[in-house]
């Protein structure tokens, strides 16, 4: 119960926040309306500011009344009271808890249809678009597979077939995707997208003869973050020339004048954030923002938990309120959590969620270690065990040809540098961080090589030929990662630098960002909400690979920290 009313106040606030901006009113999308319609006026109470996100998650601070599981170990939970479905259990993750458990018949009903349809082809896509969905899939995914091969995942099943449903409809659709992360979401409202553009074109062509030399944008992709606009981007333009689709992307570095001819000779698809979005009616050289809106039929929120978090509701509800003749609004994410989910509910009450068995359960292809760093060698010190999972990444013998990649996530910003020194002077390796701090420009460099397929070695590395034996060695439960006291040990292999290469980092990075084929990631601090934890874990066995994520902790550590990898091997959802 106190958590229930608590959340409730949690959520309150966000509706306060927003009566500052939306001088007193929340605007309510009615059932019936074609569009945004004022459908009544909440009476709020005094006000709260809303929190700007600052480049990395808001600061929440715990409420004291959340119950974490008890010392002998982590609960895992059966909600019997909130679930009718008792056979369901989830494991109550970190101070918050407080994502939304998908019910049984949602989850039954996705399994049927995604049992039925294993093929592109058995879902209502135009050919030119299906092909050119299959392209983009087999160019961009590691698995260099051929074509025909390429088969839709589940998200991607059950968000086509479900928007190909009522594409065309000319009343306002609102639908919410979720699913794990690394499931191919992208491409599960993309398709839908260039669909809905390809049939505007082929079914309603006055339409289109009245609209294609006009400066229009007819439709936007919303992301949180300029890397995102990035890799979303990437993917976008690769249909540019099959579709003869106009796309574009703004982020920091396109300067107003080519974004005005971009729009002069028509925008089909813009990827950008809230914020450049909103600024176009701040544009001198702009003159009727609205008429440039006007015909934006498709809009997407990705990341959309974060978009409608507090920190960013008043831009997002702005910006939806700018597009009065939109046709479909998707919000797509990994988490669903609970105050978005009442959020998404109040503002947009006739949205459909679109959502997989596999919703809040980290990659079953990921083996998930728990390191006690208080342990003998540790004694406690995380920096020394960190130091070791690294010395044991490198030579565990996999990935043998390549250069290795791994993210190491920490909670607090101001930890990046301090750990960045130490790997890179005290441990030799080839480190960098990145923070919300550094320019954008500085950014995209340094995820540069996380975000490409990783290097091939010119030197493929020998497996280590371990000296004379005065060395003790250590295991890491239940895994088959061998640590050796002696960090200096000499052997016949390159130095660290060149064969493994370390991003130091915050939950900036850890959203939606498709580090490709990175096969560790390291929790240097136990996440502090199943979200972080989530999308964290999430940058590494992405579409079936495999990957590994080690988390550090300490004699601080809550009981439930030590459950995660039985709630990965169990395959159990998050709530
Ligand atoms: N049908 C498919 N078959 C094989 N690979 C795919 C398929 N669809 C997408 N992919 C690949 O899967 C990877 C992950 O896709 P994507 O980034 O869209 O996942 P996501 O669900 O958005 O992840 P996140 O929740 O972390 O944002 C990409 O490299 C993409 O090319």
């Amino acid at each position: 119960m106190i958590l229930k009313t608590l959340s409730r106040m949690r959520y309150f606030p966000l509706f306060i926040g927003m009566r500052q901006s939306l001088s007193g009113s929340v605007r309510l999308y009615s059932r019936r309306s074609r569009g945004p319609e004022i459908k009544n006026k909440l009476k709020l109470a005094t006000t709260v500011g809303s929190t700007k996100q600052t480049g990395s998650t808001l600061s929440r601070k715990p409420s004291p009344n959340i119950r974490v599981s008890d010392k002998r170990g982590p609960k895992i939970k059966t909600p019997a009271h909130r679930s009718k479905d008792k056979s369901r259990s989830t494991f109550n993750y970190g101070n918050f808890g407080g994502l939304k458990e998908s019910g049984a018949e949602e989850s039954q009903r996705a399994s049927k249809i995604i049992s039925k349809i294993s093929d592109f082809d058995q879902l209502k896509v135009l050919p030119v678009v299906r092909n050119a969905i299959k392209q983009v899939i087999a160019d961009e995914s590691l698995a260099k597979g051929k074509i025909k091969d390429i088969k839709p995942s589940p998200i991607q099943v059950v968000s086509i077939r479900k928007l190909a449903s009522n594409l065309m409809d000319p009343k306002l659709q609102l639908h919410a995707i979720a699913a794990e992360t690394g499931s191919g979401k992208t491409i599960a409202y993309l398709t839908p997208l260039l669909d809905y553009l390809k049939r505007q074109e082929i079914e309603t062509p006055e339409y289109w003869e009245s609209i294609n030399k006009k400066a229009v944008i007819r439709s936007v992709i919303l992301v949180p973050t300029h890397e995102l606009i990035e890799q979303v981007y990437s993917t976008v333009s690769r249909i540019d020339e099959s579709l003869e689709l106009h796309t574009c992307k703004w982020g920091s570095s396109l300067p107003y004048s080519d974004l005005l001819e971009q729009i002069k000779n028509r925008i089909d698809i813009l990827v950008t954030t809230p914020a450049k979005l909103m600024s176009l009616f701040n544009i001198r050289m702009i003159s009727r923002p609205d008429k440039i809106l006007s015909q934006l039929k498709f809009v997407v929120l990705d990341e959309a938990d974060t978009l409608l978090d507090q920190s960013w509701v008043e831009d997002m509800h702005a910006a939806i309120k700018k597009m009065p003749n939109t046709n479909h609004i998707v919000f797509c994410s990994a988490t669903i959590p609970n105050e978005f989910n009442r959020t998404l509910g109040s503002l947009f009450p006739t949205v459909v969620s679109i959502t997989t068995p596999r919703l809040h359960k980290l990659p079953n292809s990921l083996e998930f270690k728990v390191i006690d760093a208080s342990l003998n060698p540790f004694k406690g010190s995380k920096v020394k065990a960190l130091a070791q999972v690294m010395y044991a990444i490198l030579n565990d013998g996999t990935e043998p040809n390549f250069e290795k990649r791994c993210i190491v996530f920490v909670n607090e910003k101001k930890d990046v540098s301090t750990l960045v020194e130490k790997l890179s002077t005290t441990y030799g390796h080839n480190c960098v961080g990145l923070t919300g701090d550094d320019k954008v420009s500085e950014r995209l460099e340094k995820i540069a090589a996380f975000i490409q397929p990783p290097k091939v070695l010119e030197t493929p590395q020998k497996t280590v030929q371990r000296e004379a034996d005065n060395t003790k060695i250590y295991k890491i439960p239940n895994s088959n990662i061998l640590i050796t006291s002696n960090e200096g040990e000499k052997s016949n292999i390159p130095p660290p630098s060149s064969r493994l290469r370390i991003l130091v980092t915050t939950d900036l990075m850890a959203r939606g960002l498709n580090f490709r084929g990175v096969k560790n990631v390291i929790l240097y601090d136990v996440p502090k909400t199943s979200i972080d934890l989530v999308h964290r874990a999430g940058r590494t066995g992405r579409m079936k690979q495999r990957g590994r994520v080690f988390m550090l902790i300490d004699k601080t550590a809550k009981s439930w920290a030590r459950g995660i990898p039985k709630i990965v091997k169990n395959s159990i959802a998050l709530s």
